[in-house]
């Protein structure tokens, strides 16, 4: 899968994610209306509400773009009609031949992360057949448990080929409290970018490994070093847009092939109707998905002159 998403990254030269975290206020009213209408002021007319707002925004950009990355936390607040909601987005980006980062950041004993990796990116035994449940073609991994919560997820992306993204350098304004730590003289994230290299170095595509990390937009220092302590892992970099992060921002995130990093952002595409940048241009809540378009070639060239 990382093979798929390089090439997908090429032929769309855009080095992409749009993150597909639909709170329930940011789905434009008239969808909602007809949601309700037909399921009710209920889990599943919400569910339903979402599901048609992503499938407009992804009808919009699909073309434009490789990834997507469906935030589980925003479906699941639904109950079963959210994760419900989430397999439908899942499965449509798949018709739309999207590669799927599953944001769901997993991470436990071994035990129970070879069960999260089961129904993620693997699939699950019963009785003598066997079915692929979620399957997303990444997931991010949270790290904290070490290498035998770590592993179950390797093990997996080696028979299915699919890949994980694991936290190193989270983009939140707290993320340095205990990853920032100096433990042996080096903070705690680059101990865990070296393991990164480590755990990525024996499942490699064709010039990336399965095993790539996260780090936030809003931490350009950190990436530009963890970009050397991991030149063989792709980055994902969440914080581009509504958290602050800009395009010149990224600049040592990438590679010298011009390839290793894979930028997202969520609110800043799905909610960009609400920007007055976009209204001035003659966004309504009815052409929002217009909108998210335009967002998506605005940051397009924003990354692209960056780089260039
Ligand atoms: O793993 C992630 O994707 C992630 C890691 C991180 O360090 N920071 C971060 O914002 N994210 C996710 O990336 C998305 C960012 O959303 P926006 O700030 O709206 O672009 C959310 O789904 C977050 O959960």
């Amino acid at each position: 899968m990382i093979n798929k998403l390089v090439e997908k990254i090429q032929k769309t030269n855009a080095p992409i994610v749009v993150g597909l975290d639909p709170m329930l206020s940011y789905v434009p009213q008239h969808i909602q209306k007809a949601a309700f209408e037909e399921f009710g002021e209920t889990p599943a007319g919400a569910a339903e509400a979402i599901f048609r707002f992503n499938k407009a925004i992804v009808d919009a950009t699909c073309d434009l773009i490789p990834a997507v990355k469906p935030q589980i936390a925003m479906y699941e607040q639904f109950g079963v009609e959210g994760v419900k909601a989430f397999q439908r987005t899942v499965d449509y980006c798949h018709e739309k031949d999207l590669v799927v980062i599953g944001d769901v950041k997993r991470g436990d004993i071994g035990s129970t992360s070879s069960a999260y990796a089961t129904g993620h990116l693997g699939s699950v035994q019963i009785g003598s057949k066997r079915f692929s449940t979620f399957s997303e073609d990444f997931a991010t991994v949270n790290p904290y448990l070490g290498s035998d919560g770590i592993k179950p997820f390797v093990d997996v992306c080696k028979e299915e080929k699919k890949g994980i993204f694991i936290l190193v350098k989270t983009s939140n304004p707290s993320s340095g409290e205990f990853q920032d730590r100096l433990i042996d003289g080096k903070p705690l994230y680059e101990h865990v970018g070296e393991k990164v290299a480590e755990w990525g170095s024996d499942c490699m595509g064709d010039s990336y490994s399965y095993v790539g990390a996260v780090v936030g937009a809003t931490y350009p220092e950190q990436g530009k070093l963890l970009r050397q302590v991991m030149p063989k892992s792709f980055i994902l970099v969440p914080g581009y847009g509504a958290q602050g992060g800009k395009g010149k921002d990224l600049v040592h995130f990438f590679n010298k092939d011009g390839l290793g990093a894979i930028i997202n952002s969520s609110r800043g595409i799905i909610a960009a109707y609400k920007q007055d940048q976009y209204i001035d241009r003659g966004i309504t809540a009815e052409n929002f998905a217009d909108a998210s378009r335009m967002a998506v070639e605005d940051m397009i060239a924003d990354i692209a002159s960056a780089l260039h």
